[in-house]
């Protein structure tokens, strides 16, 4: 890890020894751990490569993988949109600023306080864009008399990804089969509904290795998007239906986001160059704009979680290094068993030797391990550690599970400054929903003396 500050190169990698492990230890210090940094500037970076790739397109940043209101403000200063998955992302957007026009709302299996919040955001915002995933959301959006813009999400039947649980394209679960959206679409084109767009997602995590598996999936919706357009033509000329709202093609196809980075030092980095190629070219001839929804390669290399030494305990076959931070602070790990690349930002961490190391976090699972047996300097009570590539997916994958409150996250500038992005949970924080115990205390003394429970 470099303790100079790292030149913040445009370079598609950005490794966590690139990071300045004394701006990192100084952050440590001043704000407790576990902590979640944030580098801003390379939000920024990493959007602008996204932009020079495909200068064309339309960047919706799927907010799902950090939301944090610097992250929305970052991008959409940027010159993106947003992709919401909630109504509370939705919320996050608009605070940020987000105008109709730069926001999606894409829920899955949308809760139907979801669609009020978000059928009254698309009042006020008219550009705003609803993409539905199922014939009866579109039902449910007519109930609420929304009419308005409507994008139809489609299950490809192709599905990629790091791990089988982010893999989406084939899953039954994400979006209206593919050989029912042509009708699917025509039907709501009829009831008036402004349909705008087509979109799928295929995964999360894509690399290199999928860009065969890519190029299949943008040529399938390239081809959905011409079948779905000639289905809407002969209304849009027949002037005994010009009254229909059936009265334009579609005006975006969304092939959703899931550009990998790379997470192992080993790793090589996504071509995007070739991604961008293989997109292009697969979609083949359409007058749409091409949408797409990065989430990961924008914040993932952007973020570290800076974590404390607790305990150090020699076992037989391995360290075991109990840390502050568990997979309550960063679940990755935890589920889809994925690397995240670790660091002791010890100011002699040169000094020391390696061995092997199980670095485990405080929560009463087996699965609350961030490595195991992985070769890292030797490890000190009070070390500080920082876990790589933590800026998506990290916080918000976080709970309280084990009563655990969660960790602060801080911003910091490309001019040195830094501030507290969102505070540390506290205790109280936690309890904070729940009855009080003198609520509790109270309330059965009143059923004790009721004639009911008394009979
Ligand atoms: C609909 C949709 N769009 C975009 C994304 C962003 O994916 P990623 O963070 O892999 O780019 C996701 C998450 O997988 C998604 O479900
Ligand atoms: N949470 C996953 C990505 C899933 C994205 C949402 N569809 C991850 O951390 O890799």
């Amino acid at each position: 890890m470099s303790d100079a500050v790292s030149d913040a190169s445009n370079s598609q990698i950005r490794r966590l020894a690139d990071w300045d492990a004394s701006r990192l230890r100084d952050l440590a210090d001043d704000h407790g751990t576990p902590l979640y940094v944030l580098d801003r500037e390379r939000v920024r970076q990493n959007y602008a490569r996204l932009e020079a790739a495909f200068p064309d397109a339309e960047v919706l940043y799927a907010a799902k993988a950090n939301a944090l209101g610097d992250v929305l403000e970052t991008v959409l200063e940027a010159g993106g949109g947003i992709e919401c998955a909630s109504a509370g992302e939705l919320r996050r957007a608009l605070a940020a600023g987000a105008t109709g026009d730069q926001v999606h709302y894409t829920a899955v299996n949308p809760p139907a306080a979801d669609l009020d919040i978000a059928v009254e955001a698309a009042a006020e915002q008219p550009r705003m864009t609803i993409t539905a995933g199922a014939e009866d959301t579109i039902d449910r959006l007519a109930e609420r008399g929304y009419d308005g813009r409507l994008c139809l999400r489609v299950n490809p039947g192709i599905g990629a990804g790091h791990h089988e649980k982010v893999r989406t394209g084939a899953d039954a679960k994400f979006g209206v089969p593919a050989e029912r959206a042509v009708e699917t679409v025509l039907e709501a084109a009829e009831r008036g509904f402004d349909v705008v767009g087509i979109h799928a997602h295929v995964g999360s995590g894509v690399s290199s290795d999928d860009l065969e598996a890519h190029r299949e999936f943008v040529s399938r919706m390239g081809d959905l998007a011409r079948n779905v357009n000639e289905a809407l033509e002969p209304a849009a000329t027949d002037s005994s239906t010009a009254e229909s709202a059936v009265s334009k093609g579609l005006e975006f196809v969304d092939v959703g986001g899931g550009f990998g980075v790379p997470y192992r030092e080993t790793d090589a980095p996504l071509d995007l160059e070739a991604v961008a190629t293989a997109t292009r070219d697969a979609l083949g001839p359409l007058d749409a704009r091409l949408t797409i929804e990065p989430g990961r390669y924008l914040v993932a290399d952007a973020g570290v979680l800076l974590t404390r030494v607790n305990t150090v305990k020699p076992a037989p076959e391995t360290t075991v290094v109990g840390v502050d931070a568990g997979m309550t602070t960063l679940l990755r790990p935890a589920m889809y068993g994925s690397y995240h690349p670790i660091c002791n930002l010890a100011s002699d961490v040169d000094d020391r030797s390696t061995l092997e190391q199980t670095v485990t976090g405080p929560i009463c699972e087996s699965a609350d391990v961030f490595c195991t047996d992985r070769r890292l300097p030797e490890s000190a009570r009070g070390d500080l550690l920082a876990i790589g590539n933590a800026g998506a997916y990290g916080y918000e994958m976080a709970s309280t599970y084990n009563s655990r409150p969660r960790p602060a996250s801080v911003v910091f500038e490309a001019d040195g400054s830094s501030r507290i992005a969102r505070r540390r949970e506290t205790l109280d924080d936690v309890v904070r929903l729940e009855r009080s115990g003198e609520e509790r205390q109270t309330q059965s003394a009143e059923t004790a003396g009721s004639p009911e429970v008394r009979r």
